[in-house]
């Protein structure tokens, strides 16, 4: 019998079809890649685990385990710091709301105490800062007043330098030129020399990528190949701790050293280069360093770190733009646009258009509209985000980059404060000549910018702090409490809580900004007045010198509360 035939279907194919088929699949597979691609999302890397053979594998295995417990507790932990943070932030708004609907629902003018409470909060929150300052000036044997080289002029404090050079007591007054790398040489020179005249001045580049423990790590884990060592050197601190070690000697005591200065002339940067550790905190923002801080340099030293010098609101527009912390659209009691406004006319047009690489410009808008497209700041629909280009033009003016330099004085006239008696006295005890020999090493070992490329600006002249009087220049009685165990100061940045606390003032103080200006005085009035106040004050100062009765701050409630007389106080 025959055997009937299973005919199966053959998979031959041809090969015109079977390439076909193969293509397809390639195209769909490229398809599927691509567009995983723009979704951002890569293939999970695929864990290679440790191979059976590997000794110690258990061992390893739980450790592994084990890090990952660790890190998802963090996780949690932080997640929860957040939602807290999150809960305080919604209460914090939703007392100011209860507070806005309270008043619009009375609808009438603040009673007359309650004014009188509001000028107290704001008082008190404006106090907080400069008590932190204070408490530094107060502690400090030495005190290095801190000067951006770009314009020192511009970073000097006539109400500071005259506090502690009419002390009377034993505290010394040093200059630090620092960002002495944003100018040119015979710039830097010609400075040294007409500083050096009044103060003793150090020379100072500070390393502006100091790292701490953690940055370390992640560099060498990523094997970084960028060459850090323009931004990590720093120069001049060698003959600032010289310098200060001399002194130490010859008073035969331990010493605090305090650095103050206006916002971002680089007070935290000289603390962590001297330390090469990134100890304080230090960046672009103006006004980092709300509190002070102690770091211990040796057995003989600490420094004091402070919060930056208040700029008087009755400066010049040009003073504020670059000495007064940046807030919501205003910088001290000015705004941002008009700030770059100010700044733009102490300078040459010309090297700002090469600077930026702008085309010419009619007016500061227009410039700053160019900027901000040229930089891609837009907002929606392609509108130019102009407060933020000009927020971030005036932190490229006193941060770590741009290079400009103001010229010293022609014929150097002495403050009205400082005698020659009194310059006598501030330099007893320093090594003068050792101190120029070594900030001509300084001078001599850096890279500076040309003059061509640097931009020519013209200063302000000296600005106006405000500084608390009678706490100024006293016993340091409080001292002892305020230092923080040694171990701590080492590498403890600012509590959070504190930071909070300080966050919650600024906001208190914004807010009675505001309230002041509801109660009607208008700004261009004020700032008329104040400045006609601080013209019969200089006049003042000039007349009668040191001993007579000087106001500090020139604001109009300085001017009513916190009248200044160094014949009581400092005499
Ligand atoms: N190029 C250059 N940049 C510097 C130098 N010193 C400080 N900077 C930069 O200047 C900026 C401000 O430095 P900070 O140390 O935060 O200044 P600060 O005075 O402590 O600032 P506040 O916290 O506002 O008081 C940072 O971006 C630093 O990197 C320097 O010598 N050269």
């Amino acid at each position: 019998m025959k055997r009937p035939r299973l005919r199966k279907a053959s998979k031959r194919l041809s090969c015109h079809k079977r390439y076909k088929i193969q293509k397809k699949i390639r195209e769909h597979h490229r398809k599927v890649r691509r567009e995983a691609k723009k979704r951002g999302r890569k293939k999970p890397k695929k864990d290679p685990s440790v191979p059976g053979a590997a000794p110690f594998k258990e061992a390893l295995l739980r450790e592994a385990e084990q890090r990952r417990q660790r890190l998802e507790e963090l996780q949690q932990k932080q997640k929860l710091d957040r939602q807290k943070e999150l809960e305080k932030r919604r209460k914090l708004d939703a007392k100011k709301n209860a507070a806005k609907i309270e008043e619009q629902t009375e609808g009438t003018e603040p009673t007359k105490s309650e004014a009188n409470t509001k000028e107290v909060l704001h008082k008190k929150s404006k106090k907080s800062l400069h008590s932190e300052l204070e408490k530094v000036i107060e502690a400090s044997d030495v005190i290095l007043e801190v000067l951006d080289a770009r314009d020192p002029m511009g970073c000097r404090c006539p109400q500071l330098e005259q506090a502690i050079t009419c002390s009377g007591g034993d505290k010394k007054l040093v200059l630090v030129l620092n960002k002495i790398d944003l100018v040119p040489k015979e710039n830097l020179e010609k400075w040294l020399d007409c500083l050096k005249k009044e103060f003793p001045t150090v020379a100072f580049k500070s390393s502006t990528l100091t790292t701490d423990r953690t940055m370390r790590e992640h560099f060498s884990r990523k094997r970084a190949r960028i060459d850090l060592s323009r931004n990590t050197e720093c120069f001049g601190s060698e003959c600032l701790l010289k310098l200060l070690q001399e002194h130490c000697r010859t008073q035969d005591k331990a010493i605090q050293v305090g650095l103050v200065g206006f916002p971002n002339v680089g007070k935290s940067s000289i603390i962590n280069s001297i330390k090469k550790n990134r100890v304080c905190n230090a960046g672009l923002g103006r006004g980092l360093t709300k509190c002070m801080q102690v770091v211990r340099i040796d057995k003989k030293m600490k420094m004091l770190d402070s919060p930056s010098i208040v700029a008087d609101r009755a400066n010049s527009t040009l003073t504020l733009a670059l000495r007064s912390i940046i807030d919501d659209g205003r910088s001290g009691s000015i705004d941002v646009v008009e700030a770059v406004d100010a700044v733009l006319n102490h300078c040459s047009k010309q090297q700002v258009m090469m600077f930026y690489s702008i085309p010419d410009f009619r007016n500061t808008e227009e410039f700053l509209t160019l900027l901000a497209q040229k930089r891609g700041m837009l907002k929606k629909g392609g509108v130019p985000d102009i407060e933020n280009i000009a927020k971030l033009l005036l932190s490229d003016w006193t941060g770590a980059k741009i290079s400009y330099h103001s010229q010293p004085p022609g014929s150097q006239m002495l403050p009205p404060y400082l005698t020659e008696d009194k310059i006598a006295e501030m330099q007893k005890g320093f090594n003068l000549k050792k101190l120029e020999e070594e900030n001509n090493t300084t001078v001599q070992a850096l890279k500076y910018p040309s003059p061509a490329s640097s931009i020519v600006f013209q200063s302000a002249g000296m600005t106006n702090g405000k500084i608390q009087e009678n706490k100024v220049v006293g016993e340091a009685s409080q001292w002892e409490s305020l230092e923080t165990s040694e171990e701590e100061e080492e590498d403890d940045f600012m509590e959070t809580d504190e930071q909070d606390s300080m966050a919650e003032e600024e906001e208190e103080e914004e807010e009675d900004v505001k309230e002041e200006s509801k109660i009607g005085m208008t700004r261009k009035a004020e700032l008329g007045k104040q400045q006609a106040r601080q013209a019969t004050s200089e006049n003042k100062l000039a007349e009668s010198g040191c001993d007579s009765s000087l106001s500090l701050s020139l604001d109009k409630s300085a001017g009513e509360d916190d009248a200044y007389d160094f014949n009581t106080d400092y005499v």
